[in-house]
């Protein structure tokens, strides 16, 4: 439905490539993550698809409609979209109702604010529909934002950091709940984030970004079960990363990725390692032990003392290519 082609950028007036050669496609309904650390592109990676930029090279398709940046169209950003950015836009001397139906057509009134409603239910924020945005928090008047984007149902929906001021109660239901109604419409999510969770717990698929370039797109399990890289394998949290092959018994010239649930503490494990530190992190406590002298994370369900020997096996790893 959606199509990126080697889609390059870089900023007026700047030489570096902020996007390079950037490549995938996303199906109707999909939804999608963009995650990277802080300037990898994930921002400048919407405009684009959104048509707020002219990209340099590539292209991008809409079925089979090209898209083109603000320099071909007389009003920036495609029909089909709507595009949640971080600033959320909103107005503040006119209600949040009238602010979610901004762009919705008055012709049938009755439909109009049941549309409204339906939004505001979805963000959890009907109860706001009366009140100016100016009295609102930072995160209610993102969730207002999202709603306006949600209430014109779009075929893609773009959104920048849409959870970034939520507190984690509250994010856990509206994330859901914004993926459940979007997956219900059939609409398309297209999303950046910082936090891992947002990525994997809403997206079918997660693009990862780093310094402009796509190391990976794939359904959220296979990134982390097969990582393209180590900084990729890292994004998920502690990781455990061997140089050195044969310290595990195998001949291999690549690294060793081993997830820290991949470690069993056992009685009778084939590898001994030394603890350094044990703490409690809400289900299981946190080890972190020395073997050969790298150092190693798993968890294990009970407390260990510091310089304890433990032995352990692992039942899987991954040799990066
Ligand atoms: N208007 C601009 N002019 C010039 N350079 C820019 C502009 N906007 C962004 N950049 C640069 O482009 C790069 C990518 O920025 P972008 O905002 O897309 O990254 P990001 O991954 O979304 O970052 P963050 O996670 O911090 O929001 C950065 O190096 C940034 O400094």
């Amino acid at each position: 439905m959606l199509d990126v082609k080697q889609l390059s950028y870089h900023y007026p007036n700047f030489e570096d490539k902020v996007l390079d050669q950037i490549d995938f496609a996303v199906n109707r309904g999909e939804v999608i993550s963009i995650i990277g650390e802080s300037g990898s592109g994930k921002s400048t990676l919407l405009k684009l698809i959104y048509g707020l930029l002219d990209f340099n090279e590539g292209e991008i398709l809409y079925h089979i409609k090209k898209l083109r940046g603000p320099s071909y169209n007389l009003i920036p950003g495609h029909k089909m979209m709507k595009y949640v950015a971080q600033d959320y836009d909103l107005l503040d001397f006119v209600t949040v109702g009238e602010n979610v139906g901004k762009f919705l057509s008055n012709f049938d009134l009755e439909l109009k604010q049941q549309q409204i409603d339906e939004a505001l239910n979805v963000v959890e924020m009907l109860d706001f529909k009366h009140i100016f945005p100016n009295k609102l928090s930072g995160g209610q008047r993102q969730r207002i934002s999202i709603a306006r984007a949600l209430a014109q149902q779009p075929e893609i929906l773009l959104l920048d950091e849409p959870f970034s001021n939520l507190d984690q109660t509250l994010k856990l239901t509206i994330r859901e709940k914004i993926m459940n109604w979007c997956k219900e419409h059939q609409i398309t999510v297209i999303f950046t984030t910082h936090d891992l969770n947002d990525a994997f717990y809403t997206s079918d698929k997660i693009l990862v970004l780093q310094k402009g370039k796509m190391i990976q797109f794939n359904e959220v399990e296979n990134v982390r079960k097969f990582p393209a890289t180590e900084y990729v394998a890292k994004l998920f949290g502690y990781v455990n990363v061997l140089t050195d092959s044969q310290y595990l018994g195998i001949e291999s010239s690549s690294k060793i990725i081993i997830y820290p649930e991949e470690i069993t503490i056992l009685d009778n494990g084939k590898f001994e390692g030394k603890v350094i530190s044990s703490k409690f992190q809400g289900r299981d406590y946190l080890i972190r032990f020395l073997f050969k002298n790298i150092e190693l994370v798993t968890y294990y369900s009970q407390n260990l003392t510091s310089d304890e020997i433990i032995k352990f096996e692992v039942r899987k790893f991954r040799e990066l290519k």
